[in-house]
């Protein structure tokens, strides 16, 4: 039942100042705090201050709060009133609606400016997935995160719903006869944009295990069956994984060998028929693995190294590794012992796995880079409103000429990333897939290398701003803890940052004309 809320001027509002009657405004609005001032989380001293009871508390409040605060309906119902001709004028995040501070968004998303690559069909896009990733994602991706399981199925379903699963693989072949977000883009249509706005937008539910959790296994995974399964298996298998009711996982690095894929000692060997393949051995840091239905195999083989699907079965054990992110990504040790699996389940050639793996990194990182650029902006977008609402010496933390410093590197960096993906990404769209890998490869892993190198500086940046709240896992700096505390996955997954840089330069030497000379 709704209560009836009155309009008070500030002098009437003035007059419930003492411990018993106690009243404060935030925002235009008026709080009975008489009772929950001994129930609040920073203590009842606060209100009982000069210049909070009975007076308007907006900027004390927002130098210690998120607004999100305020929402809750613990507090709403703390609201008696509304001050007379006045309006509520602040707000938080709004569902499906672009920032306006400044730099949140990329330039194609800001108002005013214009951008060679993004058509109709990518805003359509964009609204669409930001209010999907808004009014889904956001909520499901901050409670699973504190309570650590994976994304919830209704998600994985609802994202099936309108095939964002099918999307995430890029264009293709697999989005034929699909209704992609209700229609908005036909498959025919869909491009690198398409999916990069995609990865950008499910980026901002700002929660990193749960952002992996949401099938980064399948981004991985599956490209392999899609690219080189039997026409059978694809049958059997795609489908599953699109209509969110099955997972699949990338299972090659192992405790010896992580970016070395020659050092993986998981073996299969042929049964004597030669009708199938015999796993043994273990696979470490497998994202999805330990909620996944189906593993994508790196197996050493007789003629070299092979990749092999393998279903989840007697002898398959998966056990959640502790990470410093939430177990929400599945992220597991997988041991295999004594699996049989039929031949038909070979990906690629026998012996000819390198192929497989090699297909998909340029991709796989890519859509590193996507999200990386993505969630530097959160940063940024929260330093920036940070930097204004709190208070240090007397004025605010933006008139500290070292604080700006700090952002206008941040900001640069963000957009020099985001320029040289978008360039990146209009040439993938002018590529066959093999042309990718033969042009493209290096100057992936250099933006791969560039942008989580950045990411970990604006996360150093971000905790200095934003002080203690920078590592403490609630409240205001809640975002920046998380991000300081995940951000080494990106410079990890998809290739090490060293061993990526090392492959780019390699492969421009391997370009470099005979006839030169100094
Ligand atoms: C309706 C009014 C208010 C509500 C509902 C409220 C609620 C809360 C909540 C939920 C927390 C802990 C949350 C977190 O970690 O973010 C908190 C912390 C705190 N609040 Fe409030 N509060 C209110 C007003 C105020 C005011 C007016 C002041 C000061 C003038 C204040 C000072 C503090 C302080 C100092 C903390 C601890 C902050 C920290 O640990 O960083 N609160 N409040």
């Amino acid at each position: 039942m709704s209560k009836e809320l009155k309009y008070y001027t500030r002098e009437e509002v003035a007059k419930h100042n003492s411990p018993e009657d106690l009243w404060i405004i935030i925002d235009a609005k008026v709080y009975n705090v008489s009772r929950f001032k001994d129930m609040h989380p920073g203590g009842t001293a606060v209100f009982l201050e000069e210049d909070v009871r009975g007076q308007d508390a907006t900027e004390a409040f927002f130098g210690l709060h998120l607004y999100e605060v305020l929402e809750k309906p613990q507090y709403q119902r703390l609201v008696v009133g509304t001050i007379k001709d006045e309006k509520s004028v602040l707000h938080g995040r709004v569902s499906g609606a672009l920032s306006e501070i400044p730099y949140a968004e990329p330039t194609w998303l800001t108002k005013g400016y214009y951008s060679p690559f993004f058509k109709e069909s990518h805003k359509k896009l964009q609204e669409a997935v930001r209010k999907f990733t808004d009014d889904i994602l956001y909520p499901d991706g901050q409670a699973r995160e504190l309570d650590g399981k994976p994304p919830s199925q209704v998600v994985f379903e609802k994202m099936a719903e309108v095939n964002l699963h099918a999307m995430r693989m890029g264009p293709g072949k697999h989005l034929k006869g699909l209704t992609l977000m209700n229609g908005i883009v036909s498959p025919e249509e869909f491009d690198y944009f398409h999916e990069l706005v995609i990865t950008q937008e499910i980026v901002r539910a700002a929660a990193r295990g749960y952002g992996d959790g949401l099938n980064a296994g399948t981004v991985i995974g599956l490209p392999p069956i899609l690219n080189f399964g039997s026409p059978e298996l694809k049958a059997k298998i795609v489908p599953e994984v699109f209509s969110g009711k099955k997972h699949i996982c990338l299972a090659v690095s192992e405790a010896h060998a992580g970016s070395d894929v020659f050092g993986l000692q998981t073996t299969a060997t042929k049964t004597e028929d030669g009708k199938h393949w015999i796993i043994n051995g273990h696979k470490k840091w497998i994202t999805n693995g330990h909620f996944s239905d189906y593993f994508t195999v790196g197996c050493k083989t007789e003629d070299g190294f092979t990749v092999i699907l393998v279903e989840r079965q007697e002898g398959v054990e998966t056990k959640p590794i502790k990470t410093s992110y939430s177990p929400t990504a599945g992220t597991a040790f997988v041991t295999f012992d004594n699996v049989k699996v039929p031949v038909e389940n070979t990906l690629g050639e026998e012996g000819a796995g390198i192929f497989v793996m090699l297909s998909n990194f340029n991709h796989e990182r890519w859509v590193m880079c996507c999200s990386s650029a993505r969630s530097q902006r959160l940063l940024i977008e929260a330093c920036m409103q940070w930097i204004q609402q709190r208070k240090a010496f007397g004025k605010p933390l933006s008139s500290l000429a070292v604080i700006r410093s700090k952002l206008a590197n941040m900001i640069a960096r963000v957009e020099s990333i985001q320029s040289w993906l978008e360039n990146i990404t209009y040439q993938m769209c002018q590529m066959s897939y093999k042309e990718q890998a033969q042009k493209l490869a290096g100057q992936i892993a250099f933006l791969k290398m560039y942008s989580t190198r950045a990411a970990q500086q604006t996360a150093i940046d971000a905790v200095q701003i934003f002080g203690g709240r920078g590592i403490t896992q609630s409240g205001m700096g809640r975002l920046v803890e998380h991000y300081y505390r995940t951000v080494p996955f990106d410079a990890l997954l998809g290739g090490a940052e060293d061993v990526l840089a090392d492959l780019g330069v390699r492969q421009a030497m391997r370009g470099m004309p005979e006839d030169a000379r100094l």
